[in-house]
């Protein structure tokens, strides 16, 4: 029997959508206009698919204008690039989101920065990165996964968060860094560890809060947990599962969820923990985006 309680990410991103699409008819009836997400798939992911399509679902569900662009795995850099600029200047899309990973032939780089920094619902634009770097949180749009991660925290701790030792495990521009910018606005003391940190296990052994985002399946193991701390696992792996027979799978976190559960106070499981936020921040960081452009007072803060 694990001690942990289990944070439900379901259950809250379901009830930050459904206070989403609340605001999103507030904004309609204000002042006639839905947020506008487009969403572009280049290539056929199967993974990458499936999160199109959840996002178009979300969004519509939430009551915006929602549009899905697929381009074929061999599509040019060039066509990808001339679709953004077109979404640029589309009064009628506020947020604009190409999935990641793009086809080895395009320069991610070049496209994410294309994106005008007030469409860029995902946050990974140079100028958002920076307004949160720089304790701008409130005029960013902030990464998805590490905001929907610090919701959780707060919905889980109800406490101020200042104070408290953090260790963020990765070091990624989606996830690891910005997580750390967010638990250094809520004036944690914060650690990023990454391949190169010494003796993991001990610097683990210090924190508070733990974000696990290596991409390393299992990694973290309940004995670097320290007795009631709060983890919160973004990795979503997918392992063999021969006890359900040959070939079958199952997904798993980087961080051992039995071991951890024994010693964690709180603990995301995967699936079902950080994943779900990932989409209900989404819709967020559009209805966020709208706001801003048409002119609209900001919604009290999600978190
Ligand atoms: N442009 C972007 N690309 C990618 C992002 C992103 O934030 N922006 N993140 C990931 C993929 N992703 C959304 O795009 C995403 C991943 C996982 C989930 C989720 O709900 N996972 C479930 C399990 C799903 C399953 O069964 O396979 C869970 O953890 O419970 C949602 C969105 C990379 N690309």
């Amino acid at each position: 029997m694990s001690k942990a309680n289990l944070i439900d990410g379901k259950a809250i991103a379901a009830s930050v959508r459904s206070e989403i699409s609340a605001r999103a008819a507030r904004l309609l009836a204000e002042t006639g206009k839905r947020p506008g997400l487009a969403v572009v798939l280049a290539g056929e992911d199967p993974a990458s698919q499936v999160y199109v399509r959840n996002k178009g679902l979300a969004a519509e569900a939430c009551g915006f204008h929602s549009v899905k662009h697929t381009l074929p795995a061999d599509t040019s850099e060039a066509s990808l690039l001339a679709l953004v600029e077109q979404l640029n200047e589309d009064d009628t899309i506020h947020g604009i989101l190409v999935q990641l990973p793009l086809p080895g032939h395009i320069d991610e780089t070049k496209v994410l920065r294309l994106i005008r920094p007030e469409k860029d619902v995902d946050g990974f634009h140079p100028v958002n990165v920076g307004l949160l770097a720089t304790g701008a949180r409130d005029t960013a749009l902030v990464p998805c996964t590490p905001a929907g991660s610090l919701v959780l925290l707060k919905r889980t701790l109800q406490t101020p968060l200042a104070g408290l030792n953090a260790v963020v495990i990765g070091r990624s521009n989606i996830v690891g860094k910005p997580m750390a910018a967010l638990l250094l606005a809520e004036s944690c003391t914060v650690t990023i560890a990454h391949s190169r940190t010494k003796d993991l296990p001990e610097v683990v052994r210090s924190a508070d809060i733990v974000v696990a985002a290596v991409g390393r399946p299992e990694m973290v193991r309940g004995s670097w947990i320290k007795p009631g701390a709060t983890v919160i696992d973004v990795g979503i792996n997918r392992v063999p599962n021969p006890a359900k027979g040959e070939g079958a799978t199952k997904l798993v976190g980087d961080v051992a969820f039995a071991e951890a559960a024994e010693v964690a106070g709180a603990i995301t499981p995967v699936p079902g923990g950080v994943g779900p936020m990932t989409i209900a921040m989404l819709m967020a960081n559009t209805l966020t985006a709208a706001r801003r452009q048409l002119g609209v007072a900001p919604e009290p803060e999600l978190f």
